[in-house]
């Protein structure tokens, strides 16, 4: 599959895409006017640029309001593509897009608008240029892509055909069914973009929204289907309007639209699977397969990195952890309890990739601690591993002995190192035996179950790289995001699953740049959420081991009376325990919150048939968490 980026979906100058783009791995670019006309450098010199990166120049855009006119505007239109002719002669590149018109004074006849279409297409052919005219789903009259295609087919000449723009199609509810039945001949250009599924006029949800394939709403892989059955083989581009985009680092961009195209290529070919070698259609795209990897089956452990590992292993014995070992070569330990495994690395500083903790702010005690890594269970590592890899993501280094197990492991878009591990027969893993357990290490005091999620901020620009990396290389899949008040601003959160619900990844997007109180310049903390059958167990054992809980206040327990009718003596314990309380259709559910430890808190939960995740109560913790900072730096 020919892959392309439109220059508008990038950061930076028209320089600076096309590197971003070619260092990528992309094939073209679609090259937007005012890229163009913004940039110091001239057409010529941008083609060899291009040509220099590898990179082919695919389309120019956008021609607007060149069709649909009354005569006198008509001939300015002809008068234009004229002098765009010249342009795109000197850039190299032989197709135009051409908008439908969206002008009040836009002419609603169609064997007029194929008539324009066929003189526009004498004068592009005079150029040696094709024009691929696109439907805008806010066209004002030809705004459905069958209506445009059907005037490409009138228009009946040989450089005029038509574009495909997801957006447009999906965003009105049109069935792309009828593509898989276009003459390929007349597709002339593909654009790709998700969005998520908003009320919002469709314009703006348009320029503001779209987002890369598989980080929003649409079903994409439906479309792609119908487009690879027609047997088109050209580019298939990507054409995203995004505010977040706009703002984040270009590289990084380009590196996620890449991914989003080899996974939707990866799962359009799942998809046509059984119809790849019927022979039916020929000379259609080439999809490329990624390796075959399953989703993890359970967790292999979490990675917490500190500058206090005292604190840290306080906090984990306080949970009922215990020492399990040290590893034989590294700073490294690993702590048990139940199936957990946490393992505790010392480091002098945050390493993650991006140091996002602002060492002037840090609390409890300049304790610094992060969710650093997760480990998780699949049936091939090796796989898992390639499939990341080739998703783009960059590899963890990781030093080893020999004779030490071979970690797997990638940085999701965050710097969380996510590392591929497999589960064994006996229920422990190789890599247990560097710390020197080498016998089931389940202990009689044991109350914790599992884990029961993990909970990772994300910053504002990466938000739905994380998506599509957790669904496209962990084959996770995302609920509804949701949205949580705290003091500094609303927490977004979506939670990514495993098919069996084993591995619940909540994806927290932090008010970040909130001028109020105390997230600004530090991360929103991160949690590991641990599971018991006997969470009031855990909660008393802990107190007794001198556990600091996240105090709940006593305006909570009387809402909780007026909601739920809860009885004097459930409150007073829970009110005792410092736990919280909900309830769903499904069952009933406690838990509660340490407090926090550099960038990361734990929290012990019960789940009584409880699907969520305590939605109502996260603006609690929120509130308290924000009240203990503000009492640390005051
Ligand atoms: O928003 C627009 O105007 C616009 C321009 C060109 C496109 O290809 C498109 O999909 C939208
Ligand atoms: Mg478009």
């Amino acid at each position: 599959m020919h892959t392309s980026i439109a220059t508008v979906c990038l950061s930076g100058t028209l320089e600076e895409k096309l590197q971003a783009a070619a260092s990528a791995g992309f094939d073209g670019v679609e090259i937007f006017t005012q890229d163009l006309v913004v940039s110091p450098t001239s057409p010529d010199q941008i083609r060899r640029r291009a040509q220099d990166a590898g990179l082919s120049l695919d389309l120019y855009q956008p021609f607007r309001n060149g069709v649909e006119l009354e005569a006198h505007a008509f001939q300015d239109s002809l008068r234009r593509l004229n002098r765009t002719g010249e342009l795109m002669n000197q850039l190299g590149t032989d197709t135009l897009l051409v908008c439908s018109n969206v002008a009040s004074s836009a002419v609603a006849d169609d064997a007029l608008v194929a008539e324009q279409l066929h003189q526009l297409g004498e004068v592009a052919q005079e150029h040696g240029i094709r024009l691929a005219y696109e439907a805008l789903a806010w066209g004002t009259h030809v705004n459905t892509h069958d209506h445009a295609h059907q005037l490409v087919m009138d228009a009946d000449h040989p450089a005029v055909g038509t574009c495909l723009d997801s957006f447009h199609i999906l965003s009105r509810g049109s069935d792309p069914a009828d593509i898989a039945e276009m003459d390929p001949q007349k597709l002339f250009f593909v654009q790709l973009a998700d969005a998520p599924l908003m009320h919002l006029d469709v314009l703006s949800w348009s320029r503001h929204h779209r987002v890369f394939p598989g980080e929003g709403d649409f079903d994409l892989v439906n479309l792609m289907s119908h487009l690879v059955r027609s047997g088109y083989s050209g580019p298939v581009s990507l054409e995203i309007f995004n505010d977040s985009f706009r703002q984040a680092d270009v590289h990084r961009t380009a590196v996620d639209g890449l991914r989003s195209l080899r996974w939707l290529e990866d799962q359009t070919r799942r998809t046509l699977a059984g119809e790849m070698h019927d022979g039916a259609v020929r000379d259609r795209v080439e999809l490329q397969a990624l390796p075959e990897a399953s989703a993890p089956s359970d967790w292999d452990f979490v990675e917490l990195r500190t500058t206090s590992l005292g604190h840290t292993t306080r906090l984990l014995h306080r949970l009922g952890f215990r020492l399990g070992g040290h590893h034989r070569s590294k700073d490294v330990q690993v702590w048990l309890q139940g199936p957990v495994r946490v393992v505790v690395s010392e480091a002098g500083h945050s390493t993650r990739r991006e140091p996002h903790v602002d060492p002037r702010a840090r609390s409890e005690h300049q304790a610094v601690a992060e969710v650093s890594g997760l480990g998780f269970h699949v049936e091939d590592p090796a796989a898992a591993f390639a499939r990341a890899v080739e998703l783009g993501s960059t590899p963890v280094p990781r030093e080893q002995l020999p004779g030490e197990v071979t970690l797997h492991g990638v940085y999701a878009p965050d710097g969380t190192e996510i590392f591929f591990g497999t589960g064994c027969a006996d229920g422990l893993p190789e890599w247990l035996s560097e710390f020197g357990v080498e016998e089931d290490p389940l202990g009689a005091g044991d109350l914790i179950t599992g884990i029961d999620h993990v909970n990772v901020a994300q910053k504002w620009q990466h938000y739905d790289e994380d998506v599509l990396f957790y669904t496209s290389a962990l084959g996770l899949t995302s609920t509804p995001a949701q949205e949580v008040p705290g003091p500094s601003g609303l927490v977004r959160s979506q939670v990514m699953c495993s098919p069996d619900q084993t591995i619940q990844l909540p994806l927290n997007l932090a008010p970040t740049a909130a001028e109020q109180g105390s997230f600004v310049g530090v991360a929103y903390p991160e949690h590991i959420a641990l599971a018991s059958t006997d969470v009031r167990e855990v909660a008393r054992r802990a107190h007794r081991r001198g556990l600091k809980f996240l105090g709940i206040p006593e305006n909570y327990y009387q809402d909780l009376i007026t909601r739920f009718d809860l009885d004097a003596q459930t409150v007073d314990e829970l009110r005792e325990l410092n736990l919280l309380y909900d309830r769903d259709d499904h069952g009933d559910f406690l838990h509660f919150y340490t407090r926090t430890l550099g960038d990361v808190f734990m929290e012990v939960v019960e789940r009584r048939g409880y699907t969520g995740f305590g939605a109502e109560d996260a603006p609690v913790r929120l509130a308290a968490q924000y009240r203990l900072q503000q009492s640390h730096q005051g």
